[in-house]
């Protein structure tokens, strides 16, 4: 094996991990010597051990003169373990392989510089593009301290999410479906509107058949519509934060508050998105899956808050004029207002379409 096929070893590592790091990134580590692979290890969850102590443990005594190649610059700094740059340091390894680079420039390249006053050669750079992609929601929420947005949609050929009578069962396939859970479990929080609430009583938990980590739920309800008897709120499997404005019924606040909900009451009668990505981005939470209705989906649409849009879009035709768009509000006037995306990744999945699209960089 060459260098860039040990660094994808240990990008697939890291790629293992998806949604069980947060708020740290997901990292891999592999220890090799003269073509023999000597230990490897990914980052499991935040708070446990780093991909390199995991990776040098294993190899142990062996790891004097060995290469480490490490997906993300090692740590410097004192975080909840000590230093990755002094363990390589001390284990006697004599080179080290990097794919990204810290993206907080308090700590970025100070990892590297002991380890080259320490005479160790550091590479950087080696297959940086796959696995910067591979943190995007992390790098996001360092540099923003708000989660990473995916909006999710489902419609049929002629971008419909429901028909003319609300009907909207089902619109996709079974597998679609699945690999929507998949998503719920990779993320941290789900968002949902109040109407999605009333309309479908979602559960929203991610049942994939080997179980899923269900993401915290969010609810975004202005004037604390929601019924009591709600599932995101009976279910308690999972925690359900509602976020209101100032005018609502405070004893049925209080009553939900029974059913591991947390009712959030911003001072305004109103709802800001930006407010709301603040405050999940201070519980640490990096990623957020907005399953909303098509006002909520609209509302971040035009306020610009979202990283990127995962459409399935199944082979359908509801059709209809008074059938509902996957994306609501007031719409753009002119086209060259409307907001320009650039499609990232088309899959066929059980016979639908999944367009992943992000925003345009200016
Ligand atoms: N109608 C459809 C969807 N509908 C999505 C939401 O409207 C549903 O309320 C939500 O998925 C239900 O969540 P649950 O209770 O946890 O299962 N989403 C899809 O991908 N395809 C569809 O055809």
């Amino acid at each position: 094996m060459n260098h860039q096929e040990y660094m994808k070893l240990a990008i697939s590592l890291a790629a293992a991990t998806k949604g069980q790091t947060s708020p740290n990134p997901q990292v891999g580590a592999v220890v090799v010597k003269n073509g023999e692979i000597l230990g490897m290890g990914a980052h499991l969850k935040a708070g446990t051990p780093h991909a390199e102590v995991h990776a040098i443990a294993a190899a142990g005594d062996k790891a004097k003169g060995a290469d480490i190649y490490v997906t993300l610059e090692p740590c410097s700094h004192f975080g909840r373990t000590p230093p990755c740059a002094d363990l390589i340091i001390n284990s006697g390894i004599n080179r080290v392989f990097i794919a990204s680079a810290d993206p907080n420039p308090l700590v970025s390249g100070k990892g590297i510089e002991r380890m080259q006053d320490a005479g160790i050669e550091v590479v950087t750079g080696l297959l940086k593009e796959e696995a910067d992609a591979l943190n995007e929601p992390f790098f996001h929420f360092i540099k923003t301290k708000t989660p990473y947005v995916t909006i999710k949609a489902a419609s049929s050929f002629d971008g419909k999410t429901a028909a003319k009578t609300g009907d909207s069962k089902w619109i996709t396939s079974p597998e679609s479906r699945q690999d929507v859970h998949r998503l719920r479990h990779e993320h941290d929080a789900i968002l949902t509107g109040v109407n999605t609430i009333i309309h479908d009583n979602p559960l929203l938990t991610a049942r994939l058949p080997q179980g899923g980590k269900n993401p915290i739920r969010v609810v975004l309800d202005t004037n604390l519509r929601i019924p009591a008897d709600a599932n995101v709120i009976r279910d308690q499997s999972v925690k359900t934060i509602i976020f209101t404005g100032c005018e609502i019924d405070r004893s049925k606040a209080e009553e939900l508050k029974k059913y591991n909900t947390e009712v959030f009451s911003f001072s305004a009668n109103e709802v800001p998105i930006k407010e709301v990505l603040r405050n999940l981005g201070e519980r640490n939470i990096m990623t957020l899956f907005v399953e909303g209705g098509s006002e909520i989906h609209a509302s971040f649409i035009n306020s610009g808050f979202f990283q990127q849009i995962i459409l399935y879009m199944a082979p359908k035709i509801i059709g209809g004029n008074k059938a509902i768009p996957f994306i609501g509000g007031d719409g753009a006037n002119y086209v060259k207002d409307a907001p320009a995306l650039e499609f990232t990744e088309i899959e066929k999945i059980g016979g639908d379409l999944r367009i992943t699209a992000k925003p345009l960089r200016e």
